[in-house]
Order: structure tokens, then sequence, then C-alpha cells
């Protein structure tokens, strides 16, 4: 059993993560990062787009987790990308974390290539550098994760997302992250139902903490979600996005197995 003191899977990550951009930063500095073309681009809305979907997609490029360890690490990112546009995901996640999830900004850079899709950078970030390398790679949404920031760190990181025309999606667990971490530069939140510490996956903590959420914020429910059945639950708690990573991505065929899941979707909607 893990006594009191042991390290949680974020803060390990959060720690490698910040050990990791220290390094980067003497490597590319924040004026190259700036002068990458992707900075000249006008971001796409992954909350509109949610806003005005039916089904609300957002599918997830997840090679490896801690929670799962090996998914699929044998797919072309570019036809991944390419299968979920052409299935009608409204956006798509590009795990972008190396050491626990296999990701890439080389990833994201090779999505932005393939897709007109609003990608989210998914990562853990604590640093503004983040945000510049998220922008200069073509990334339209950050992630911002309440368990791993203070409340006033992840209002300056969500303020300075904006300024670089990034969007923003808070990520919480609980109510009492929800109440101290939201603040009006984020666009959409996300309620994980993965806990962090167990890894067990439970679609209740959506709906537990849906009324919570102010109307103005789009809702998203995050993880364990592999079944049609339980979006078209969640869509009455007012849950407009759905991130699925791991049910796309453990099959040969990610894209097909999204445009069947979508289609479905659509069946059930209309
Ligand atoms: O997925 C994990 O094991 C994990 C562990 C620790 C921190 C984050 C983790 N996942 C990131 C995600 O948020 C999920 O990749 C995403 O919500 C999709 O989840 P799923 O559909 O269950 O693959």
């Amino acid at each position: 059993m893990k006594s009191a003191n042991t390290p949680s899977i974020l803060s390990k990550i959060i720690y490698d993560k910040q050990v990791e951009v220290a390094l980067k930063k003497q490597l590319i500095s924040e004026s190259e990062l700036r002068a990458a073309a992707m900075f000249k681009r006008s971001g796409i809305s992954l909350s509109a787009r949610l806003r005005n979907s039916d089904t609300g997609i957002i599918a997830e490029h997840k090679r490896r987790s801690p929670s799962k360890a090996v998914i699929n690490q044998s797919l072309s990112l570019s036809e991944v990308a390419k299968g979920y546009e052409k299935a009608g995901a409204c956006g798509m996640s590009v795990l972008t974390e190396g050491k626990y999830f296999g990701g890439s900004l080389e990833d994201l850079q090779l999505a932005r290539a393939s897709v007109n899709l609003p990608l989210l950078r998914k990562d853990f970030i604590s640093d503004p550098y983040q945000l510049l390398e998220a922008k200069a790679h073509g990334a339209d949404v950050i992630l911002l994760i309440a368990a791993a920031l203070s409340p006033g760190h992840t209002k300056e990181l969500a303020l300075q997302a904006n300024d670089l025309g990034l969007e923003v999606l808070l990520e919480v667990h609980t109510a009492a992250e929800l109440d101290s971490h939201l603040n009006d530069y984020c666009h959409m939140v996300g309620v994980n139902n993965r806990n962090l510490k167990t890894f067990e996956v439970s679609v209740e903590t959506s709906k537990s903490l849906a009324e919570v959420i102010p109307d103005s914020f789009v809702k998203v429910s995050e993880s364990g979600i592999s079944d049609e059945k339980t979006i078209t639950a969640l869509r009455p708690y007012g849950f407009r996005g759905f991130l699925v990573g791991e049910h796309f991505m453990r099959t040969e065929d990610p894209g097909q197995t999204a445009r069947q899941f979508i289609n479905s979707l659509k069946q059930t909607a209309l």
C-alpha cells in the first residue's frame, strides 16, 4: 500500500516535465519559438465546434499511458489524424508527453500538417514556455490540470494562453478544484473520470460535478468512455464534449472505430 508520502503519478509526471522544460529552454529560446510560422496562424475554436455539435467527440492520439502501459505503438499518426477528421470528430487531442505517454511535439506538428481539426496539446503544463511550444507546433487548445497548479498559476497561464490565441480546457476532478481554479480565461471545463491516484474510472464523477460548472463554460467529460450509451447518459447533464482515447486507439484503425462510434451517436441524436 502507498504511504501518504509516496509521490502521486501526477506529481512524478509534473516533476519530470519541469526538468525536461528547463533543459529545452537551454536548447530553444522563446524568441525562436515565437519565430515559428505557426505563430501567425489563427486558431480554430474547439469550444465553438463542441457547442454546435450533436456528437462532441474529441478523439485522442495516445500510444501508452501510466494506467494501461502499451495501447498502440504501431500506427501512423498522420493516418490516425486523417481518420479522426473523416469520422467527424470535433477536435483531436494529441498527447505530447514523452516519458509516460510516448508522445512528442513532433506528433502535434504532424497532426497539424495532416488535418484542419482544432488540436488540443495534451500535456502537463506549468510553465509559460510550454504555451509557446504549443502555439509553435500548431495547437489551438491547451490543457491546464487544476490538481497540478495553484489557482493563481492557473489564471496566469490561462491569460497567457489567451494572449497567444489558444483556448483553455481546465481539467478538474472535484468541486473544490473547480471552485478554486475556474477563471474567465478558460473556455471549457473537463471533468476527468479517471482518479489519478487509483486509475479507477467512473463517469459518476462527471455527473456529480455537472451542476456546479457554470453554463458559460463548455462541459467536457474525459476518460473511460467506451460506448455511445455513456455519452447519451451524459448529455442531459449538459456535457457537450467527450474526450475518447483508449477506446479508439486500441483498435487497428482508430479512425474507422471513431467513425462507427460517431455515426451511431448521430443515429441516437435523430
Ligand atoms: O490515461 C492515464 O493513465 C493517465 C494517467 C495519469 C495522468 C493522465 C492520464 N491520462 C490522460 C487523459 O486525460 C486521457 O488520456 C484522456 O482523458 C482519454 O482517456 P481514455 O479515453 O480513458 O484513454
